[in-house]
């Protein structure tokens, strides 16, 4: 089990703010954290990574990380980070990026293999494009044979291909090494694929958890659809007026209110919901 009670008081973009994370994770789980720009995500990975200093209590798997006033120096800590600028060092091949961390060819080999790197092993990391790099990233944060692995965005700078490429391999790392996991992530259908529980936090409290279903799915006992937006533009139309939104990679059109239309502001988040009592999928 890991153990977290953790407290750091926070400088937010609306003043002070506190995080505050009490929580008890399953190892081997794959937990998701979301939340609003600025609640707390990346502060409490580097937490967990020694990074920065916290009040509190961190234990993992028997082990205290952390503890009033202690605090396991980064190296010891078993713990793989990939964040979202992969962090390559560039002056080594692939391989020698992985065997940097640990001398351990078999793990190596297997790590390449899973990721199809083998026959990239020998190339320098400038040569390589944004989806390779975020493989040897992960395959070196699998090389120390992680308790604990932290992931910060690791997938949100590539595009939606090499992206669900990617989690299918994230997942099969996760399976075969059955790695406490920890990712930070935006994008509800990559937490619905990946991770068996969503921690949101929001101005540094946890305001949900749990399952990806239960946290995620907005349409859960009605038979409403709901699609989050951005209000790109909206327009009269004779009498009416047509909101024009940006939801997922789609734009849509919507008929509002002169009322509604009154309180909606260019670039503004909203919320687009319709009864579909048959919907179809195509
Ligand atoms: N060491 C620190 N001391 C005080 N405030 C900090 C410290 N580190 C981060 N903050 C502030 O805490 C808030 C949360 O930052 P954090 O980077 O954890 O947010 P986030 O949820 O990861 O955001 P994003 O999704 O934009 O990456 C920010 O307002 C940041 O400026």
């Amino acid at each position: 089990m890991l153990n977290l009670q953790i407290e750091k008081r926070l400088q937010g973009a609306g003043g002070e703010m506190k995080l505050h994370v009490d929580l008890a994770i399953e190892e081997g789980s794959f937990v998701a954290v979301a939340g609003e720009s600025g609640s707390g995500k990346t502060t409490l990975l580097r937490i967990l990574a020694g990074l920065e200093k916290a009040e509190g209590r961190i234990v993992i798997s028997g082990e205290t990380w952390m503890d009033s006033g202690y605090s396991m120096p980064v190296q010891r800590r078993k713990i793989g980070f990939v964040f979202q600028d992969y962090a390559l060092f560039e002056n080594m091949t692939v391989e020698e990026n992985l065997l940097f961390v640990e001398e351990d060819r078999v793990l190596s080999s297997k790590l390449l293999e899973m990721t199809e790197l083998v026959s990239l092993k020998g190339r320098m990391p400038g040569t390589l494009s944004g989806g390779q790099k975020q493989r040897v990233a992960l395959c070196r944060a699998m090389m120390k044979k992680p308790t604990l692995l932290l992931m910060d965005e690791p997938l949100s700078a590539l595009d939606p291909v090499m992206r669900q490429k990617l989690q299918q391999e994230i997942t099969a790392l996760h399976r075969t090494f059955g790695t406490t996991t920890l990712m930070v992530s935006h994008d509800p259908s990559e937490i619905y694929r990946l991770a068996d529980r969503v921690l949101v936090l929001d101005r540094g409290e946890v305001v949900a958890d749990g399952s990806p279903k239960e946290v995620l799915l907005k349409t859960q006992g009605s038979q409403k659809f709901s699609f989050e937006g951005e209000l790109l533009d909206i327009t009269k139309v004779d009498v009416i007026y047509v909101a024009v939104i940006s939801i997922g990679q789609q734009l849509v059109e919507v008929v509002v209110s002169s009322q509604e239309a009154k309180h909606l502001t260019i670039g503004q988040k909203v919320m687009v919901s319709t009864k579909a009592f048959a919907p179809m999928i195509v």
